[in-house]
């Protein structure tokens, strides 16, 4: 359903990356058909004179919305992050301005736990380095080293959506999987929880890593959690560059400690396909190298666009923001004909609501419906009222604007 909302074409949707065209297809058939569409990341000046106009922006992991980017978007409402990561955004800089941050927390899950079932099974074969050698036109038919995925034990590090997935896939193969997570979590088939990261390391063959960028995974596994793994153990990281420290597992490759490693994510990555790429693990064949392409398939990627999209129009259309990362999630019926609806996105501070409320009654105006959920610096507020007319709801818009403490205020239908 196409929702009526005001001047529709006055809202800027930016998307940057490259996001499937599923997004833009969701976009125009809500009546979105202001887009701006780029291919790739947009370098700092590039992305500070588009944003300045945009209502809404949609990234991947390449664009860093930094505090400063966010600050010169006098008008941005939303940020959709056409991936799971949100770790590109400053989530709290985007609350402070009352900015919801949307993801797609699903959608290339399967993806990414496909490719590293695959880059494990590759790497306990030892086809990389027979793969390099046979492009040189080496024949290197051995079987030393080379071992079956069956009755190998998988050591999983963040047993969240991609972890768990990856640990029914591993057992089909006849795995034995073991996980590490800082929350208690309930093991899928015969998976067992570890009681700490050393126990995981000690016990694994194969380590994944699948957990989030923060300050408890940053460099998580460096020398000290090398000299733990088992000897020829094999590292797997899909999940975000700064968690593995590159040099400390290039060391450990070149002593033969570690046996193989495949790495998607980097601490550092090129902002677009034409700019180089170089690591210290280019120089090792048992490394499958790949550049971030763990959720970069055909399906994940329609999924993406098809959800991301539908939050942000949906955001735009009726104030819902339900799912969002880093905002109070207020989930909205859709609204009935004859109601004007107002949003205001306030710090969470004692009066606001009193003071939006007492604005309507002074005004003789029936609230016909009111949601309102908070989260500890956040209030955000979704009023409905008996329909009034445009002029009318624009000078209501501009007193609510007026309401001490108010983040943003904006007039939906
Ligand atoms: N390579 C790629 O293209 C992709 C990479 N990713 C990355 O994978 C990450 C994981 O994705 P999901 O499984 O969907 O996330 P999730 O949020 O479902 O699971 C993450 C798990 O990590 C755990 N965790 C957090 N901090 C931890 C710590 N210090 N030690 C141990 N466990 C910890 C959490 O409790 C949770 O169970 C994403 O945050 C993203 O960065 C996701 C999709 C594609
Ligand atoms: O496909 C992308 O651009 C990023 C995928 C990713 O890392 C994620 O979903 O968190």
């Amino acid at each position: 359903m196409v929702v009526q909302t005001l001047n529709k074409d006055e809202n800027k949707f930016l998307l940057l990356e490259g996001v499937h065209p599923s997004a833009i297809e969701i976009l125009k058939a809500s009546g979105y058909s202001n887009i701006e569409y780029y291919k790739g990341a947009l370098d700092e000046q590039a992305l500070k004179e588009a944003i300045k106009d945009a209502r809404f922006v949609g990234v991947r992991s390449r664009t860093q919305l930094t505090e400063e980017i966010i600050n010169c978007a006098p008008k941005l409402a939303g940020i959709g992050c056409f991936c799971i990561g949100t770790n590109q955004v400053n989530l709290q800089a985007a609350s402070r301005r009352g900015i919801p941050v949307f993801n797609a927390p699903f959608s290339n899950t399967r993806s990414v736990a496909e490719l590293v079932l695959a880059e494990m099974i590759l790497l306990l074969r030892r086809v990389p380095e027979a793969n390099a050698q046979a492009h040189l036109g080496k024949w290197n038919k051995i079987a030393i080293g080379s071992h079956e995925a069956r009755g190998k034990r998988l050591g999983i590090i963040g047993y969240g959506h991609i972890g768990s997935q990856l640990s029914v896939l591993a057992e089909s193969l006849g795995m034995k999987v073991f996980f590490y997570d800082i929350e208690t979590k309930l093991p899928l088939g015969n998976a067992k929880q570890m009681p700490s990261l050393a126990a995981l390391l000690a016990e694994s063959d194969v380590i994944s890593l699948h957990v989030p960028e923060n300050p408890t995974t940053i460099k998580m596994i460096g020398e000290k959690e090398f000299n733990m793994m088992k000897p020829r153990s094999i590292l797997v990281n899909a999940s975000r560059g700064k968690v593995v420290d590159i040099d400390a597992l290039a060391n450990a490759l070149a002593s033969k400690h570690i046996g193989g490693a495949a790495i998607d994510v980097f601490p550092s990555e090129p902002a677009s396909n034409s700019e180089p790429f170089s690591s210290p693990l280019c120089q090792f064949d048992n490394v499958i190298i790949t550049p971030h392409i763990g959720g970069s398939t055909i399906e994940a990627q329609e999924n993406i666009g098809i959800e991301v999209a539908t939050k942000l129009a949906k955001y735009s259309d009726s104030g819902s923001t339900l799912s969002a990362v880093n905002f109070p999630e207020v989930s909205l019926p859709i609204p009935s004909k004859g109601v004007s609806r107002f949003i205001n996105i306030h710090k969470n501070q004692p009066g606001v609501l009193t003071a939006i409320n007492t604005l309507f009654a002074n005004r003789g105006l029936n609230i016909a419906g009111q949601y309102l959920q908070t989260s500890p610096e956040v209030g955000y507020v979704v009023i409905d009222i008996d329909s009034v007319d445009f002029t009318r709801a624009e000078d209501i818009l501009t007193e609510l604007k007026q309401v001490t403490g108010t983040i943003k205020a904006r007039l939906l239908f």
